[in-house]
């Protein structure tokens, strides 16, 4: 029988990285609103996946900064496209959360501009566009100086009885 051998595998972090907002944002108490639905994105603050950290403006608009870490590679050096969509798809749903709406998503529209550097800390922004009967539409955009890298629109339903 052949020996069983016991590997260690040794994860490095990324080091730490400032995702400080701008001035006149209020850190955003996300999980306290949401909880555990927040973690595939902001589940590991300290991880190589994603990191985040949220915000609202004196307009009460969700604003995210968000760092997109090794684990989120698709094209290499960039970040999956998929990666994208998740952090599109929490911080939106998230952003009508905080407007008042429980909600689910029911469809996301990804338009994909620019391939987003790993390591690199982008913002989100978003603005909730309209809300008739259950239906809430989100737009948003990842950007970072004059570059968008992703833009959004983002169809919310509300969930009956919350
Ligand atoms: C938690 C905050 C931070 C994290 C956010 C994370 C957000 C998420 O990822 S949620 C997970 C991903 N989303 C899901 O799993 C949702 C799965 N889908 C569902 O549960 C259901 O289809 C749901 C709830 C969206 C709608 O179902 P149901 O409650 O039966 O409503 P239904 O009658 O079909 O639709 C209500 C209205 O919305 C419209 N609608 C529903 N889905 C869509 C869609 N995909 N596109 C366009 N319109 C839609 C319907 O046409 C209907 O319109 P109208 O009232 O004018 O007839």
């Amino acid at each position: 029988m052949p020996k069983t051998k016991t590997e260690r595998v040794t994860i490095s972090l990324c080091p730490p990285v400032d995702l400080g907002g701008e001035p006149g944002w209020i850190p955003f108490d996300a999980p306290s609103l949401v909880g555990e639905s927040l973690r595939f994105v902001s589940g590991e603050p300290d991880g190589n996946r994603f990191r985040a950290r949220y915000y609202r403006d004196a307009e009460q608009h969700l604003h995210a900064r968000i760092w997109f870490g090794p684990e989120t590679e698709g094209p290499p050096g960039h970040a999956h496209g998929g990666a994208v969509a998740a952090v599109m798809d929490e911080a939106l749903g998230l952003a009508a959360w905080a407007a008042g709406y429980p909600i689910v998503v029911g469809n996301l529209n990804v338009s994909f501009r620019n391939m987003l550097p790993l390591q690199k800390v982008v913002t989100v922004e978003s603005r909730v566009i309209s809300a008739e009967g259950r239906k809430v539409m989100v737009h948003g955009r990842i950007f970072s100086g004059e570059t968008v890298y992703a833009e959004a629109e983002c169809l919310c339903i509300t969930i009956p009885g919350k």
